[in-house]
């Protein structure tokens, strides 16, 4: 601790001192410097003081002692200056913090008179000099404290302003005192105009009242701020600060509902991150279909992927996604013919507390507020009810949203990607889907052809799926033999990709050996009437025929294949479209 910091205090104290007692007072620090000083030692602050001098012993023994014949004293016998000293007498006493000398008073008489002050009041002297010391110990007790206080609120602001929430201290009647740099960004505030609000402001009237009922603790309460073209939506926790049992003020904790659901729909929709890379099939029909979908992920516009059931539609929505600019916000996907109408409704809406019978307490977000900046990926559309498919117009043409029972539009910026297995225009010609809506999500269709008719991708899907069969049973398959590929090509694979999945999933299961062979499949593709292995190995005709095709195909170009088959090109090309293969 230096004492140097409370100089102009010490200077105070050691002109009240000379005052009282008629004789010289200085004041030294622990490194002897002159820190203060009267009569002969005014103005010679900053001195450094001898080691030998009285105040270096009174530093070195820590003892507070008198000289009263300067000269004669055991201290002045070992001084080197003594035949120069001017003093009469001289009384030291050491300035303690925590048992820590920071210093010295010293008393000192010029003359006979000044000594005599001295020697005739001694007793009483020391007591005072003492009381002295400790008044200066206890200023700079007092400073030292008062910077570490300072130095405590600078880190702690340092913090506050790293944190990526608001932060903001209100008292009980809600009058903002403190926040930190996070809040000035969410609400767009100035530092001015954010100390003239009240926290009613932010999260309203009723909010405030309910959270003052709730003696100011609440977790998770969702909150809406509106100030001119400013809109935030979040949720915000409450922490009382107590002290001695009294309340003084209310931490107030905000967070913006994309950031939170930016965290939850990392776990409620586990965020896969699909790319491309990972849609395998390099087919002709398949390779273009991607293409579409790679364009589309360029770009803002609604797009419906039509295809079956386990056809990928799910994965090229999830690609797109993580293909666009809205990469960085939820992907929420929603099966419209999974939920019963209703609760869809509340799904894909939320509801506002105490909307219906039954509707939870603080009411409930929905899906489409959840994916606010990002991509909403409604599965079977064509399933969707009526009367939210007008409601679902109006959110993709307003760009609103207005919750069950709510009283305000809100805001919302979302991206569709619709899905359907069913043919959609003919469920429009039948009045079962709203023609608008049908035009308004139909901007970039995606058509995802079935597997039976891309066929050339099930092999390069079986070495993909090989591999990552293997890796997760602990098996080292490389291929499947012959009669399995020809029972893959025969096969009508109504599940398509999904279907081709779980067969290999179930192959690598039964197979011990490196090749998965016919006894390794499934029963329903061993007993399909596609299936070209039946119990006395006899091979349909149209199977055969269409197998060879696919050989001479796979070898030559379609007028030498013609060649080789023993038919013409326009029996081949007939062929080749009666059973969809694909060139
Ligand atoms: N081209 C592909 N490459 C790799 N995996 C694929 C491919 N197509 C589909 N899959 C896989 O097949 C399964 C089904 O895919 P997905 O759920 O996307 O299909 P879907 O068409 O949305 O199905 P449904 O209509 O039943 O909802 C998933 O495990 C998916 O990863």
């Amino acid at each position: 601790m230096k004492l140097m910091k409370i100089a102009p205090d010490v200077l105070k104290i050691s002109q009240a001192i000379a005052s009282v007692m008629g004789v010289d007072v200085t004041v030294v620090d622990n490194n002897l410097v002159r820190i203060a000083g009267t009569g002969r030692y005014y103005n010679r602050s900053g001195e450094k003081v001898s080691s030998q001098s009285a105040f270096g012993v009174a530093l070195k023994t820590k003892e507070s002692f008198i000289i009263e014949e300067a000269g004669k004293h055991k201290v002045c016998k070992q001084c080197e200056s003594v035949k120069d000293c001017e003093e009469y007498a001289e009384v030291c006493c050491p300035v303690k913090v925590n048992e820590h000398i920071v210093g010295v008073i010293g008393l000192i008489a010029f003359d006979e008179q000044q000594k005599q002050k001295i020697v005739n009041k001694k007793g009483s002297l020391m007591n005072f000099l003492n009381k002295m010391a400790e008044l200066i110990s206890s200023k700079l007790t007092e400073q030292t404290n008062l910077e570490e206080i300072e130095l405590l609120a600078q880190k702690l602001e340092i913090v506050l302003n790293s944190v990526d929430k608001g932060i903001i201290l209100a008292d009980h009647t809600g009058n903002i005192l403190s926040y930190n740099k996070s809040s000035l960004q969410l609400f767009n505030i100035s530092q001015h105009e954010i100390l003239t609000k009240n926290i009613e402001d932010i999260i309203g009237h009723d909010a405030f009242l309910a959270l003052k009922k709730n003696n100011f603790k609440v977790k998770n309460k969702e909150f809406i701020y509106q100030h001119c073209n400013n809109f935030v939506r979040g949720i915000f926790d409450t922490n009382t600060i107590t002290v001695d049992k009294k309340r003084c003020g209310v931490v107030f904790i905000f967070s913006k509902l994309s950031d939170v659901l930016g965290v939850v729909n990392d776990v409620a929709t586990g965020t896969i991150v699909t790319n491309f890379e990972d849609i395998i099939g390099d087919s002709y029909a398949f390779t273009k279909t991607k293409d579409t979908a790679k364009q589309a992920s360029q770009s803002s516009s609604s797009v419906i992927i039509q295809g079956e059931s386990g056809t990928g539609k799910e994965l090229f929505a999830r690609a797109i996604h993580f293909n666009s600019e809205r990469k960085g916000a939820p992907f929420i996907a929603i099966n419209c013919s999974a939920i019963p109408e209703q609760l869809l409704e509340s799904e894909l809406f939320g509801y506002e507390e105490g909307a219906f019978t039954g509707a939870m307490k603080g009411g409930k977000t929905g899906k489409f507020l959840l994916a606010n900046g990002g991509t909403v990926f409604l599965d079977e559309i064509g399933d969707m009810p009526l009367h939210l498919q007008a409601k679902l117009l109006r959110v993709l043409q307003e760009k609103m949203i207005e919750k069950i029972g709510g009283k305000s539009l809100i805001p919302i910026d979302i991206r569709v990607i619709a899905a359907t297995n069913k043919d959609l225009e003919r469920k429009v010609s039948q009045n079962e889907f709203r023609d608008d809506l049908f035009y308004r999500i139909n901007v970039i269709p995606i058509f995802i052809p079935p597997l039976r008719e891309r066929k050339k991708d099930i092999f390069t899907l079986v070495r993909h799926l090989l591999i990552n069969c293997n890796l997760r049973l602990q098996k080292n398959i490389t291929q499947i033999d012959d009669n399995v590929s020809e029972i893959f090509m025969n096969y009508n694979w109504p599940g398509n990709v999904r279907e081709l999945e779980n067969t290999i999933e179930y192959a690598v299961n039964m197979c011990n050996e490196h090749i998965i062979s016919h006894e390794h499949l499934p029963a329903r593709l061993l007993n399909s009437s596609t299936n070209i292995t039946n119990n006395k190995d006899i091979t349909p005709i149209k199977s055969l025929e269409k197998q060879e095709i696919i050989k001479a195909l796979t070898t030559y170009k379609p007028s030498q294949a013609a060649k080789v088959l023993g038919i013409g090109r326009a029996t081949l090309y007939r062929k080749i479209k009666e059973y969809k293969i694909e060139i």
